[in-house]
């Protein structure tokens, strides 16, 4: 049987790609590191030993005797469902839930017919995973009712404890797996606190099995929150993987609580310091987080040691920022006095620092508990994309009457939100002029310096709401190309009602949130301007391990004619598309 808990070590013999050289005595999380080219930890694949089982240390929910709990239960079943946040975790499950009950033909009643006719809670249950939902989830079904089992991918054969069934269906912890997934390889999983801890979903599931979800992930996201004509979408292209698959993330905030009363006193005991249990309102301990950069990793362990050494001096719980910072050296080699070009890590804590990244040769500087995308090893690949579809296609008919597409850059672009300035730089160069908002002052400032620094001379950056951008723009729809990089809430209409009105020749929308990217384009399609032809839709995939997908929709203005002839040619897109 396999337990739920699996250990994490780094495979005897395997060095960390990151060699420490000296730490460096200033704040006190700041060390240097020299920079080996990182190896990928998916090819660190061999298997891990065997670790005591730690389930004793995961936290024990409070257990209900039966008839204590039975009205309870009753009244929870009743109540109205809360509304739910657009585009968020319970809309999305929610979908995911609906879809499958088609599928599996059961109805929804209405009020549940008995809450004693469901197994009781903190029993345990066998439940067989039918689909991942979107959320990360194993979904399975028992007795007409839909089961949501955390840890678990299709085809595995579960044993859940039951926590609570809402009205539309129920929420297990997973225990252990009865019978693996064909697909379910527990030899990939890197961290010992995977299956409790709320970071990573899929560490049991191959790399490019992660990948094919994330499509669909993508496919059901239009399917179900676009409410387009299909026929006006074009199939959801092959998700680009990260090239690092652990050690990427180089932002991350374990954070503890303080107690309920006062702050902590000296000789308290340490709290629990890192991310949230899953499903609970409760930190999980955590001293290592191998989806994070060797230099974060270096970082709790120390973020750790200060708290517990300090811990007097906090009134309340806090949220630790570790954020890795990079430094680029000339540095001597050998007796000829030869130089190379060396990298150091920095790990840096204080919010009103500043970072460094660097993606190829452009670099960036930002506020470091501003936004920053948090992947470094995808960002080339991830940023030449976007400036390739920023370029628009352009039709040529020559005298013999041949026609011809090419793929032309735009004059001018606009950036909304535009962050410390990613997209303007990288995709900037050489163009007319370059405009971007963003509602943080403070990254708009790094986003002038940042062009400035990287010589983008033609760039102009506005602080505040996306839409106050249009006030701003004296160039034509028709030789620009427009990026929208939102938060996860995605857009308001106002912003949308004003692009449609400027009617840019491209649209690339660059969203961490599929749903409300979909949501957002059904009415890009289906508002006022009505002209503008999805030309490609594929996802990139920031976050390994995590259900979590960034999606590029490519939009194309070709006026309401030009949608027209598109549904009449729905059945014939070959080659046409750019
Ligand atoms: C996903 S980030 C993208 C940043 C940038 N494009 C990048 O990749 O680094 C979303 C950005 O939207 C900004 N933002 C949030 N709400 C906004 C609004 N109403 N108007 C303008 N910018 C906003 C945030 O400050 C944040 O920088």
């Amino acid at each position: 049987m396999i337990k739920r808990y699996l250990p994490f070590s780094r495979p005897p013999g395997l060095q960390s790609p990151f060699v420490r050289i000296a730490p460096t005595p200033s704040r006190y999380l700041k060390s240097t590191v020299t920079y080996v080219p990182p190896q990928a930890w998916s090819k660190m694949s061999a298997p891990l030993p065997l670790t005591p089982d730690l389930s004793n240390t995961r936290p024990q929910r409070r257990q209900h005797d039966g008839n204590s709990s039975r009205n309870q239960k009753r009244r929870r079943l009743e109540r109205a469902p809360k509304p739910v946040k657009e585009g968020g975790a319970e809309e999305v499950l929610q979908a995911d839930i609906s879809s499958l009950m088609s599928t599996l033909g059961l109805t929804q009643p209405e009020v549940p017919s008995s809450a004693q006719d469901l197994p009781p809670e903190f029993s345990e249950i066998e439940l067989t995973i039918k689909t991942l939902s979107s959320t990360g989830d194993g979904l399975a079904e028992h007795n007409g009712r839909i089961y949501v089992v955390p840890f678990s991918i299709p085809g595995d054969v579960v044993t859940a404890k039951v926590i609570r069934h809402t009205t539309t269906h129920s929420i297990t912890d997973f225990l252990s797996v009865k019978s693996p997934s064909q697909d379910r390889d527990n030899s990939l999983i890197g961290c010992k606190y995977f299956s409790t801890c709320s970071g990573c979903q899929f560490q049991m599931l191959p790399y490019a099995k992660q990948l094919e979800h994330k499509r669909n992930v993508i496919q059901k996201a239009y399917d179900s929150f676009s409410n387009l004509d299909p026929k006006l979408l074009p199939g959801i292209g092959d998700t680009v993987g990260s090239p690092l698959q652990y050690g990427y993330r180089t932002k991350l905030t374990p954070h503890f609580d303080g107690p309920r009363r006062g702050g902590f006193k000296t000789g308290d005991p340490t709290p629990d310091i890192g991310f949230m249990v899953k499903g609970r309102r409760q930190v999980l301990d955590i001293e290592d987080c191998p989806i994070g950069t060797d230099i974060l990793r270096e970082g709790i362990k120390t973020a750790r040691k200060y708290v517990e050494e300090n811990l007097h001096t906090y009134k309340r719980g806090a949220t630790i920022l570790l954020r890795e910072s990079t430094t680029r050296r000339l540095r001597e080699e050998g007796e000829a006095g030869n130089t190379k070009w060396v990298e150091e890590k920095e790990c840096i804590t204080d919010n009103n620092a500043q970072t460094t990244e660097y993606i190829g040769d452009y670099k960036f500087v930002n506020p470091a508990g501003a936004f920053f995308q948090n992947n470094n090893s995808i960002l080339p690949a991830f940023t030449d994309y976007v400036r390739s579809k920023l370029h628009y296609p352009v039709l040529t008919t020559s005298p013999d009457g041949t026609r011809t597409i090419t793929s032309t850059p735009p004059k001018y672009l606009v950036d909304a939100y535009c962050g410390s300035g990613l997209f303007s730089i990288i995709c900037g160069k050489d163009l007319t002029g370059v405009i971007g908002v963003d509602i943080a002052a403070d990254s708009i400032a790094y986003a002038s310096s940042n062009a400035a620094a990287n010589n983008i001379e033609n760039a102009r950056f506005i602080a505040g709401n996306a839409e106050k951008i249009f006030e701003s723009i004296d160039f034509p729809g028709t030789e620009t190309s427009v990026v929208v990089d939102p938060p996860r809430k995605g857009c308001d209409k106002l912003f949308l009602d004003q692009l449609l009105e400027f009617k840019p020749k491209r649209v690339v929308y660059v969203s961490c949130n599929v749903h409300t990217q979909a949501r957002d384009l059904g009415y890009i399609l289906s508002g006022k301007g009505g002209g503008y032809r999805v030309d490609e839709i594929r996802g990139f995939d920031f976050f390994p391990q995590t259900h979590h997908v960034e999606g590029v929709a490519t939009l194309t203005w070709v006026g309401e004619e030009g949608i027209a002839n598109l549904l009449e040619e729905a059945n014939d897109k070959s080659g046409d598309l750019l």
